[in-house]
Parts: structure tokens; sequence; C-alpha cells
């Protein structure tokens, strides 16, 4: 749990607290938070030791949704916008976590990477960055895409643009965000993203946190 600047999508440069959600089974090579992966009850630590934790630790802690509101303002957060990333944040059920957020004034998002149903308040904004053929071999869910409110999507190379036209091309209505995200801040990656961007009329999803050196 951390508060810094949404480096990514749509609300990028919007101050934020992000909370890490432990546990992800579908194994992206290029996964940024490989130490969210497993979750395993020996990593269970004490609250004051997770937050004040400064790199990256498999260790994490359990906690209630009147529990983490009571956290954010003992941390004296001034960001009013929530960011549930992970790990794969859609293995919990999100609902009463958000809904309370929205109660006490807070605006919330969440990362997803559509492989599990999205479970949160209507008013959530859902990023699905779809993960396809994966070794977790978990599929996206149509319902997922659905609920999206932006779709953010990682790529290194043409064959992962046309994966996405695949996904999209089974939704009803297409979606009216789509992000294209290069993988690694990786130069060629960035140059495709820039070319299809301008060509699709699709926005550009630049990692900002990364160029600048926060969290
Ligand atoms: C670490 S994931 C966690 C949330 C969720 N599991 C998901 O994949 O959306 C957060 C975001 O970072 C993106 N991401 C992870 N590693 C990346 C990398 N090396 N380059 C670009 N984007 C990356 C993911 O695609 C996702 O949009
Ligand atoms: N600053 C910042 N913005 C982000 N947006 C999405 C992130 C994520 O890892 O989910 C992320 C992150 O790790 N840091
Ligand atoms: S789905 Fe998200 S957290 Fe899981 S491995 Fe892929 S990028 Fe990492
Ligand atoms: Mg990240």
């Amino acid at each position: 749990m951390f508060e810094t600047i949404q480096g990514e999508g749509i609300h990028t440069g919007v101050p934020a607290v992000f909370v890490r959600l432990q546990g992800c089974p579908v194994g992206c090579p290029w996964c940024d938070t490989k130490h969210t992966w497993t979750l395993d009850e020996k990593d269970i630590d004490t609250v004051d030791a997770v937050v004040s934790k400064r790199g990256e630790s498999e260790r994490y802690f359990g906690i209630s949704a009147l529990g983490l509101l009571a956290l954010f303002e003992q941390q004296r957060y001034q960001a009013r916008h929530v960011v549930l990333t992970g790990g794969e944040p859609c293995m919990y059920d999100l609902t009463e976590l958000t809904t309370l957020l929205h109660a006490h004034g807070y605006t919330t998002q969440i990362e997803t990477s559509g492989t599990f149903e999205v479970r949160c308040a209507s008013e959530t904004w859902v990023t699905v960055s779809p993960k396809i053929n994966m070794k977790g071999g978990y599929d996206v869910l149509t319902s997922a895409l659905q609920r999206a409110d932006e779709i953010k999507h990682p790529i290194a190379m043409q064959k992962h643009i046309d994966e996405l036209d695949a996904l999209l091309s089974v939704l009803e209505t297409p979606p009216q965000n789509v992000c294209l995200q290069p993988i690694s801040q990786q130069p060629r990656a960035t140059e495709l993203a820039i070319k299809t961007c301008i060509e699709r009329n699709w926005r550009l999803s630049l990692q900002t946190h990364k160029y600048v050196g926060i969290a």
C-alpha cells in the first residue's frame, strides 16, 4: 500500500493510494510485480511491517474493508483516488470495499487482467488489461471486457495488437477507451504503440512513473 501518482491509462497524473492485492495465477513473463504472485501464509506479516517496507517483497497482511479505510486515515494520505491492483485484485469480491470508499468520498479504480469476474461498486472505474495466452492458462472473460471503462493493452509486437482485435471483435459495442501500453519501455514497442494509436485514434499509456523514478 502506498501513495503515488497514477502513471498509466486515462487517469495518468492523478494522485492515488495504491493497494496491491496479493496473489496472481496468470504468469505474464514480463510482469512488473512478480512479488505479488504467491499467496503463502508464511508471508503474512504485521500491518506496520508491510506498510513500512520500501523494497518489493512477498510479505502481505489481511484486513477488513473498515480496517483499510481506518488505515488510510492513520497514514494521513492526501489522495482521494484509490487504485486496487496486484497481483490480481478480482480474485477477491471488492464490492464491500469499493462501496465503503465511495461512501467516504473516495473515487476507486481497479486494474485487472480480466481473468476473473469483476465484483465492485457501479461507480468504480474498471481498467481491464487483457492477458491472452499466458502460462496461467486463464481466459479473459467477456463479462470483464463489457464492464471495462478502459482497456489498457500491454504490447511489444504486432501480434499483440492482432490478439486484442480478435478479443474486441466479440463485443457487441466497441469499448470507448482503448490505450496501448509499451511493455517495459522498450523503444520498438513504444514506436509501434505510437503508430497504432495515431492510426486508430487510441490512447498511448507510457507508465510515466517509470520515467520519473517513482513507485
Ligand atoms: C502488475 S498488473 C496488476 C493488475 C492485474 N493483474 C493486471 O494485469 O491488470 C498492473 C498493470 O501493469 C501492466 N504491466 C505489468 N508489467 C508490465 C510491463 N513490464 N510493461 C508494461 N505494462 C506492464 C499490466 O498489464 C497491468 O495493466
Ligand atoms: N505509479 C504507478 N501507476 C500505476 N498504474 C498501474 C500500476 C500497477 O502496477 O497496477 C501502477 C504502478 O505500479 N505505479
Ligand atoms: S495478470 Fe497482472 S499481476 Fe498477473 S502476471 Fe500478468 S501483469 Fe502480473
Ligand atoms: Mg506497476
